[in-house]
Formats: structure tokens, sequence, C-alpha cells
């Protein structure tokens, strides 16, 4: 699904922000992806939703090597990646609603379709008051599942999320994880960039970890139980 062979990244003359990384990750897996803030994160995804191309190196996706497809190929694969960007990027003149009906238009569903897929799956991240609200008036956190729900509804072979739980409390932060959780049981590799562990902890999954220009897997941590409540 994704392989990188020694991949360096900079950006201009700077500093390599990834040096020379090879790994390799299956279809259907699912990975954090931790790091200190400046590590790479953000970057490496980037590189994965061909945003930017390696300085050296070689990186396939999809069995492709990226580096040989066309403008229209590039296109065409990228339909098949979700990205929850830490930004959002939401459509500012388009409804909750129509931002995340976006990737089901571009599709070519039929109307009674998006509107019960849509409906559903704002119901499931908490917005089902929000259907009608432009961007703008939501808060961060609205705004994070909105762009969560834009990047799930079509489910994608790949999805690849920046700090997607940056915005909302644990509670809210557990339930899309859960979603994302389900989405990888239907066939979608995950990749998920987050600074908080002790969340991933409660929802295991192999991890890597960006240091110093490297990835390296990480053992999974496990959150300890819960701690009983007196009387309880
Ligand atoms: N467009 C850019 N031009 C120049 N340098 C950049 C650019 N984007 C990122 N960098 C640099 O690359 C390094 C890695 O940044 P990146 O945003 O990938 O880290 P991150 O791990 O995602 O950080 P955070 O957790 O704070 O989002 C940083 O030193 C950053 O300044």
């Amino acid at each position: 699904m994704i392989r990188l062979e020694e991949v360096t990244l900079r950006y201009g003359e700077g500093p390599p922000v990834l040096r020379r990384v090879s790994c390799h990750l299956e279809p259907g897996s699912f990975h954090y992806l931790l790091g200190a803030s400046g590590a790479g994160k953000s970057s490496l995804l980037k590189l994965l939703y061909l945003a930017q191309t390696p300085s050296q190196g070689r990186l396939s996706l999809f069995g492709r090597d990226v580096a040989q497809l066309t403008r229209r190929d590039r296109a065409l694969l990228r339909r098949r990646i979700g990205v929850v960007f830490q930004d959002f990027r939401l459509i500012a003149h388009l409804s909750a609603f129509e931002n995340v009906a976006l990737p089901l238009r571009i599709a070519g569903e039929p109307d009674a379709r998006i509107r019960s897929q849509v409906r559903e799956l704002m119901d499931w991240v908490g917005l089902r008051e929000a259907l009608d609200a432009l961007p703008p008036t939501l808060s961060g956190g609205q705004q994070q599942r909105v762009a969560i729900a834009r990047a799930v509804i079509g489910r994608p072979s790949l999805l690849l999320a920046d700090e997607p739980t940056g915005n909302v409390d644990d509670r809210i932060a557990m339930r899309l994880l859960y979603l994302f959780r389900e989405l990888n049981r239907t066939g979608t590799t995950v990749m998920l960039a987050t600074h908080n562990k002790s969340l991933a902890a409660r929802m295991p999954q192999p991890c890597l970890r960006l240091a110093e220009g490297q990835v390296r897997e990480e053992p999974t941590e496990v959150a300890p139980p819960a701690a009983e409540t007196v009387g309880g």
C-alpha cells in the first residue's frame, strides 16, 4: 500500500525533515504516527497525499511509483485517499452537509443516497444539529468533525489524518477513533498522526515514531484499565 525506499524530504535548502526513510505499510493496516512537534509528521502525510514529492528516494502508493504518475493518474489516485488536514480546509461558503457530501457528489452518487449517508455519518459524529451551518460559524471541534466526516464518507482506500482529535474532548475523540477503526475493519488503510499518546493507548494499534528524520516502529502501549469508582 505504502512503500518508502530511502526517502529524503527537504524544503528548499533547509535541513532534511526525513532522512533516507524506508518503510512498508501493508494494505488494511492501522498505524498511529507519533513524534514531537516539528518532527515531520505532517510532512510525511503530505508526501503520502502527493502534496510533496521526495527530494530523493522512491515512494510507491497502491503499487505505483509516484514519480511515474501522469497528472491524470495522480488525480485518480488522490480520489482513493481521504485526508483530514490539521487546518480542516473546509469550503467556507458550503454548508456542513455539502462539505461532507462533496466526495459523493464527485463520485456521481444519487441524491437520495447522499442524503441518507451524510445524515447517518453526521449523527455519528454528533453534528445532527449543524447540517445547514456554514463552517465559519462552527467551533474548531465541530469543524474538525465535519472534516473527518468528509474524509471518510467515500470509504477511501487510504485515510490520512493529521491530529484528527486535537480539538475535541476525550469522549468525542474515542468515538472518532471507533469510526476510524470501523473504517479500517472494512478495508481502509489508516495512518493517524497524533500527539495524544494516552488516547492512542486506549485503542492500541501499531505505532510509528518520527524522530530526527527517521521512522521507527514502536511497541504499542496499552492503557491501564480505568480505576474503579468507590462504591461502584
Ligand atoms: N512548507 C514548509 N517550508 C519549509 N519548512 C517546512 C514547511 N513545512 C514544514 N516545514 C518544516 O519541517 C519540519 C517538520 O514540520 P512538520 O509540520 O512536518 O512537523 P509535525 O511533526 O507535523 O509538527 P506538529 O506536530 O507541530 O504539527 C519543521 O522544522 C518545519 O518547520
